[in-house]
């Protein structure tokens, strides 16, 4: 293995990071042992891997063999190998690959991902404007509108922000991703008999798990009573519709415990990461002023003010395309991607890893990496645009990760957060609440790392 602390018997090395994988202890870790290094969570080693170089091999060059997740005591409370974020084997590339069709498909359909997410860019902006200049803090409708266009996705329509089922599926899928990079996540994988039977936060995610699936359930229910329609349009419709092609197929995957598990992984995947990023982008708008101007003088000189924005314009806006990217990368909202398990006997960057272990690849030092980018630590749109002024794609920027289990929603997340960022600074000048002379741009440390409560101003332009 590569090198790493002492373990010791029982508990392993995790001490070593004080059960926590956060910025600090792995920054250390890498200073102390290198860029690869192991720690051992119980008797199970997890390599750790730092920095763009390292990542990129770790994930890219045997990336089938690193594509597996664990078996854990969680994971399989959380889906039971179900699904497509922590399954493994042929249950994994069916309803992955399915997934990733199905997502396309819906794109590209009349009815599509786009209208879906317009639709909630135009409630935010109605949300925004009827505060008519007074401070409020963003958070719920910006997690509502993204949560809804996810609804858009899989159910085909969308929830009220009064809808009290509703907020309990938010909370609920707030609950899980928060409980996944916390100090009782570790304890519950290293004594799965203490998380069981004396833990009520374990049990509680246990629980928000049992309620978003009865939830999804209760929708496909609805879709068996619509009874069958000629053009699916959403993904319960294409599932539904697979299942009944491969009915026959004694090695088919596609039943309904998959779909409702893939379902629910695209709400954790898809609605947490995508709500903080927009409001890290709505908070940075606030600590850079000069950017947000910058933006706007762009979109007043390239869009029509009564235009319906839509992805494509992201071609004829290379700065503000640029800016959403360098949200993404200095919010660097992951840490550590969901951790990886060797499939088989492999090679990581020259050491041999058996099949089993743990592979810890750390984002957070790819977006960072002071060998890749020209100023890590600032704010500078010009990570991502040439001389001219071009946008240009940087190999540095892995913030959906990379290999076979690269995020399967990145295209999705992109569009969204194109066209409500737009939609919105088109509309209103944001600024902090009268008084607040400093933005705190801290992060709180979680499952994704999230800012501070804060409040703003949307002025109508
Ligand atoms: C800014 C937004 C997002 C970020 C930063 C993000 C990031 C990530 C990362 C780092 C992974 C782990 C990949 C790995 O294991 O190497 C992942 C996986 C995943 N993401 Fe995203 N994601 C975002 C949005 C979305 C959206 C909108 C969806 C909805 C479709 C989604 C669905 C998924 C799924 C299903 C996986 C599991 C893939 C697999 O295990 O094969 N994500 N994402």
């Amino acid at each position: 293995f590569p090198p790493g602390p002492t373990p010791f018997p029982i508990i392993g090395s995790i001490w070593w990071i004080n059960f926590r994988a956060d910025h600090g202890s792995l920054k250390k870790l890498a200073k102390k042992y290198g860029n690869i290094c192991t720690l051992w969570l119980g008797h199970k080693p997890m390599v750790v891997l730092y920095g763009f170089q390292a990542v990129k091999d770790g994930l890219t060059t045997n990336s089938a063999d690193v594509s597996g997740r664990l078996q854990t005591y969680v994971f399989n409370k959380m889906a039971n190998g179900k699904g497509i974020l922590v399954s493994n084997g042929l249950i994994w590339k069916h309803q992955r690959h399915f997934g990733i069709g199905a997502l396309r498909k819906l794109g590209m359909s009349n009815k599509g991902m786009e209208r879906g997410i317009q639709t909630e860019a135009r409630y935010l902006v109605e949300f925004f404007r009827d505060k008519a200049g007074r401070a409020f803090d963003p958070s719920f409708p910006v997690v509502h509108a993204i949560s809804n266009v996810i609804c858009a996705v899989v159910f085909g329509h969308r929830f009220s922000l009064k809808d009290e089922t509703f907020r309990q599926l938010i909370e609920a899928c707030n609950y899980i991703v928060a409980f996944g990079n916390s100090y009782l996540y570790y304890i519950s994988e290293v004594f799965p008999w203490v998380a069981e039977h004396l833990l009520g936060p374990t049990q509680k995610a246990s629980s928000c798990c049992d309620f978003v699936r009865a939830f999804v359930r209760q929708e496909i229910k609805s879709h068996r009573e619509k009874g069958k329609i000629d053009k699916p349009e959403d993904f319960i419709d294409i599932y539904l519709d697979q299942m009944e092609k491969t009915e026959d197929d004694p090695g088919s995957t596609f039943d309904e415990d998959n779909m409702v598990q893939s379902v629910f992984d695209f709400f954790l995947g898809g609605s947490e990461t995508t709500a903080t990023t927009l409001r890290w982008a709505l908070l940075y708008m606030l600590a850079f002023p000069d950017v947000q101007e910058k933006v706007q003088k762009e979109l007043d000189a390239v869009l029509n003010p009564s235009h319906l924005i839509c992805y494509e314009d992201r071609k004829k806006l290379p700065y503000t395309y640029a800016v959403i990217h360098e949200i993404m990368r200095f919010s660097s909202i992951v840490l550590i991607t969901i951790p990886r398990e060797a499939v088989k006997d492999t090679t990581v960057l020259g050491y041999r890893i058996p099949k089993g272990t743990v592979i810890m690849p750390n984002i957070d030092s790819t977006l960072f990496d002071p060998n890749y980018w020209e100023t890590p630590h600032q704010f500078n749109p010009g990570h991502f645009l040439d001389k001219d002024g071009n946008f240009v794609t940087r190999e540095a920027f892995l913030a959906f990760s990379a290999g076979h289990r690269v995020c399967l929603g990145e295209a999705l997340a992109k569009m969204e957060l194109f066209i409500i960022f737009c939609s919105l600074l088109q509309t209103f000048k944001f600024t902090p609440p009268e008084g607040v002379k400093e933005v705190n741009t801290d992060f709180i440390f979680g499952s994704t790392m999230k800012p501070h409560p804060y409040k703003l101003r949307a002025v109508l332009r």
